[in-house]
C-alpha cells in the first residue's frame, strides 16, 4: 500500500517511523510518504494561510498550496491503482471505525490531507473530487487543533492490518469491534496477583469453557459500556447464558 500525508508539521509524523508502521515500512510492505504542504508555496514567506471569507475568527487555508500538492500525488500512482482516496480528518466526517479501517486497508493508494487553523477552503475539497475519491473521516465528537493526530491513529488502525504488518494475524480476530463487540478481559502470570485471582476457568484446560465464557465477557462488557453496538444485535442468536444479561 501507498500512503501520502501532507501537513504542514511533517515531524509530527514521525512516530510512524517506529514500532510496527516503522517496521513494515522497512520490510516494503507499506510506502508511506510526508509531504510539507509549505514545499507547494509560491510566495517569500511561504504562505499558507488567510483570514476567512465573511469574518470570524482565526484563519483558513488557503486552496491553491492544496491543489498544487494533491495534483502531485494523484499524478504519482502506484502501478494499477485507480483513483486514490483522499482522507481529509475533520470533525465534520464520517465516522472512522473498524469496519472503516478494513475497508480502507484494500486500497492501493491512500492520501491524508491535513488541515490546521479553522480547516481548509471548502473548494479544495470540492476540486479534489475529480482526482480522488474524498472521504471526510473523523476520530470522534471533539476538535483538535489538526489533522495530524487523527492522521496516526487512522495510519496504525490501517497499517496493522496489512498482510504481514503483525506476526500472528490471529491477533487481529479476537480485539475489540472486530466481531462488532469490545474484547473480552485478558490476564497473565502470576495467578495470584496482590490477592487478586485469575478467574478459575481460564485455569481448567475446558477450552469450550474458556470459549464460552469469553463470549459471555464480550456481551458482558459490551452492554455495560458500549450499549450501542448491541443495538440491533439480535439476541436470539446469543447462546442463552449471554441472553440472560442483556
Ligand atoms: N477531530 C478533529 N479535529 C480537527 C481539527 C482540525 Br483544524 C483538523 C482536523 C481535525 S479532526
Amino acid at each position: 500500500m501507498r500512503i501520502d500525508v501532507v501537513t504542514i508539521f511533517p515531524e509530527y509524523l514521525a512516530p510512524l517511523e517506529l514500532s510496527l508502521i516503522g517496521k513494515a515500512r522497512q520490510d516494503g510492505l507499506l510506502d508511506l510518504r510526508v509531504h510539507d504542504l509549505r514545499a507547494f508555496t509560491t510566495d517569500r514567506h511561504r504562505t499558507v494561510d488567510d483570514t476567512p471569507y465573511g469574518g470570524g475568527a482565526g484563519m483558513v487555508m488557503k486552496p491553491e498550496p492544496w491543489a498544487q500538492a494533491l495534483a502531485a500525488i494523484a499524478g504519482d500512482r502506484p502501478e494499477g491503482a485507480g483513483k486514490p482516496v483522499l482522507i481529509v480528518p475533520s470533525p465534520a466526517g464520517e465516522r472512522f471505525t473498524q469496519a472503516l479501517a478494513y475497508e480502507l486497508a484494500e486500497e492501493k493508494h491512500l492520501a491524508f490531507a491535513c488541515g490546521r487553523y479553522e480547516g481548509i477552503d471548502e473548494r479544495v475539497i470540492d476540486w479534489s473530487r475529480d482526482h480522488f475519491d474524498v472521504r471526510p473521516v473523523s476520530l470522534g465528537d471533539y476538535v483538535l487543533n489538526g489533522g495530524e493526530v487523527a492522521v496516526l491513529a487512522m495510519v496504525e488502525a490501517i497499517g496493522r492490518l496489512l498482510p504481514g504488518v503483525v506476526g500472528n494475524p490471529e491477533s487481529l480476530v479476537e480485539e475489540s469491534h472486530s466481531d462488532g463487540l469490545l474484547e473480552y478481559p485478558v490476564y497473565t502470570k502470576p495467578s495470584v496477583w496482590r490477592d487478586r485471582e485469575v478467574p478459575a476457568v481460564l485455569l481448567s484446560g475446558n477450552h469450550g469453557r474458556i470459549a464460552q465464557w469469553r463470549r459471555h465477557e464480550q456481551f458482558r462488557r459490551t452492554a455495560q459500556r458500549r450499549p450501542d453496538l448491541l443495538e440491533g444485535f439480535d439476541a436470539g442468536k446469543l447462546p442463552r447464558a449471554d441472553r440472560t444479561e442483556l
